[in-house]
């Protein structure tokens, strides 16, 4: 995908929302802390990155990369300033945030990179690889999530930011799906149709997501 450049963007740099997750499925806590953080810092576009192999979710059954991405494509596609990034999926390994920053930063030379996060994706940020060298790579946005508290952890270069509350997760969808309800407005309708298209979450089991 191009990047975004337009007259309102000339002689400053690119403000590049950064929305990383597992995305299995990609709901809509997903989109709105997305399109928040991109109201309130002025991003230019917002480049959601599905993970490849999410390390610390590894005592967890995750969907295959190609699904999770076609999801989050067809997720935003309606958005003209959300775009999708495969460079955590075709890195091999395990993925790493300090390496979806580098490679973003090698790609989009021209951006100010503010990556996003739920408040507990943020409660266990210092456990992430090489927090130290991540702060140096992007400006961190911490969001408000039901259930969770979002931890201040005493630095200029994180913000917090209170968004709508949607008590939504992925977990939660996958058990629906499995046990048969509804997931319409949780999840976009495309990905409703593409969870159903594909058969997925049926087979979920508890043990696999507790
Ligand atoms: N409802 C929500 N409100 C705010 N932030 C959210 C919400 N759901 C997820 N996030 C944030 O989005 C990012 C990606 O989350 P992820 O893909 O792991 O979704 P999840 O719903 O937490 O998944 P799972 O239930 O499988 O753990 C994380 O930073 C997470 O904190
Ligand atoms: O870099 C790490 O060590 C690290 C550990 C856990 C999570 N992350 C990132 O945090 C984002 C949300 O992850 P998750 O597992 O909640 O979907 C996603 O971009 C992950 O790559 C990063």
């Amino acid at each position: 995908m191009e990047p975004i450049t337009s007259s309102k963007t000339a002689g400053r740099k690119v403000r590049l929302g950064v929305m990383g997750g597992t995305f299995d499925p990609i709901h809509h806590g997903h989109l709105v802390a997305a399109s928040e953080v991109a109201a309130k810092f002025g991003l230019d576009e917002v480049v959601f990155v599905p993970t490849g192999q999410p390390w610390q979710k590894q005592h967890k059954q995750v969907s295959p990369s190609e699904h999770r991405y076609l999801m989050t494509v067809v997720a935003t596609a309606s958005n003209p300033r959300f775009t999708v990034s495969r460079v955590d999926i075709d890195r091999p390994g395990v993925t790493y945030t300090i390496d979806t920053l580098r490679d973003l930063r090698e790609q989009r030379p021209e951006a100010e990179l503010f990556f996003i996060t739920g408040a507990d994706a943020l409660e266990q940020i210092m456990s992430w690889k090489d927090v130290d060298e991540l702060w140096g790579l992007a400006h961190f946005v911490g969001v408000t999530r039901p259930g969770h508290e979002l931890p201040d952890l005493g630095r200029q270069d994180v913000s917090l930011l209170e968004i709508p509350a949607l008590a939504i997760s992925s977990t939660d969808c996958r058990n629906r799906v499995r046990d048969h309800q509804p997931v319409w407005y949780l999840v976009p309708d495309g990905v409703v149709q593409h969870i159903a298209k594909h058969k997925l979450y049926l087979e979920t089991s508890d043990a696999e997501n507790a």
